[in-house]
């Protein structure tokens, strides 16, 4: 069985104006022990859709479809199993370490609080923990001892994934982890976050705009684009051979790891992602295609096989495949 499956889930946002439908129709799985990449660009859905999984969108968002961790249904449970479930078998970490941390608490106190706040720990083991951790991360246990304004961007972003990793949870959600960090230090983070992933058998979703960091950290890629995933499959090969021309783009714009131009819009791709409310008909992308075909606007665009394993919702993936 999967660790989590998605079914067909969506997110609408309810604003003033109407309705925003930020994620729609996405379904993925994911194994034990296995890494997925979410891609995409800013405004693509990746972090609603991050959030949806823990339940951890504002009361405005509707959910639909199914989520199932581990067999349970994410979307129909209590309160207090909910509860249980983030930290304990599933965990989130932030782009941007600093927004995370209480300024006023030592960082140790704060690794220490999901342990104690579930009861997995007395506080004597939970100092034990915190030194375990830490040294995990990569940090000199007497680090616990800080506060964070007292550590650099690396050393904050590390002291979130401790605390990711107290409850010893089976998942962890990563949005951006890296994303605030300079080069250097972003590759540090990338390789802790691999060795993790490796030596502990802790399943992993990590969001990024850079398709290039998630190729180097995920055996698979989903690629999004206006809510929708429009490539999947084994990410050195969506990387390297992108089959849908919006993952191109992207695998073009960033050539290497911690590139610094990672927030540029994705090379020869004029126009911007478009705006959820008024979405393109048929293919999203076909404004901003390079190689839309007449029947682009009018098409019921859907994932197709793309070859084993992949699949792309791009007319010329269907053509290719039906010829093939
Ligand atoms: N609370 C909200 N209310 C209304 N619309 C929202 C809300 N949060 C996000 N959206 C809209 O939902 C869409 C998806 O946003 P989301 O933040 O999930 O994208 P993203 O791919 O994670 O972008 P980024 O990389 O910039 O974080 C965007 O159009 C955004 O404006």
């Amino acid at each position: 069985m999967s660790l989590l499956e998605l079914d067909d889930v969506s997110v609408t946002y309810r604003i003033a104006s109407g309705e925003v439908p930020a994620v729609r129709g996405v379904s993925l799985t994911l194994d034990s022990g296995a890494a997925l990449g979410v891609a995409g660009e800013s405004g693509s859905g990746k972090s609603t859709l991050a959030m949806a999984l823990l339940r951890l969108l504002p009361k405005d968002a509707r959910v639909g479809g199914r989520i199932l961790l581990d067999g349970d249904d994410v979307l129909a449970m209590k309160w207090g199993r909910l509860r249980a479930v983030r930290w304990a078998e599933a965990s989130i970490v932030f782009q941007g370490a600093q927004h995370g941390l209480n300024p006023v608490r030592r960082i140790g106190e704060q690794i220490a609080e999901p342990l104690l706040v579930h009861n997995l720990a007395k506080p004597d083991a939970a100092r034990k923990r915190v030194a375990e951790l830490l040294e995990q991360v990569g940090l000199p246990a007497w680090r616990g001892r800080s506060y964070p304004h007292e550590l650099s961007g690396g050393q904050r972003q590390r002291v979130m994934i401790a605390m990711a990793l107290a409850c010893s949870p089976r998942l962890i959600i990563a949005d951006e982890p890296t994303t605030a960090l300079d080069v250097m230090v972003q590759a540090q983070v990338l390789t802790l976050i691999k060795e993790l992933v490796a030596e502990q058998g802790i399943s992993l979703i990590m969001i990024s705009h850079d398709l290039s960091v998630l190729a180097d950290v995920c055996d698979q890629l989903a690629v999004m684009y206006a809510g929708r995933v429009v490539e999947h499959g084994p990410s050195g090969e969506v990387f390297h051979e992108a089959r849908h021309p919006y993952s191109r783009a992207l695998a073009a714009a960033f050539p290497t790891v911690g590139d610094p131009v990672s927030r540029m819009a994705p090379k020869g791709l004029g126009g911007d992602p478009p705006d959820p409310m008024h979405l393109p008909s048929g293919c999203s992308f076909h404004p901003r295609c390079p190689v839309a075909l007449d029947e682009c606007p009018s098409l019921d665009v859907e994932l197709w096989p793309a070859g084993p394993g992949r699949t792309a919702a791009c007319v010329h993936v269907r053509a290719t495949e039906e010829v093939g």
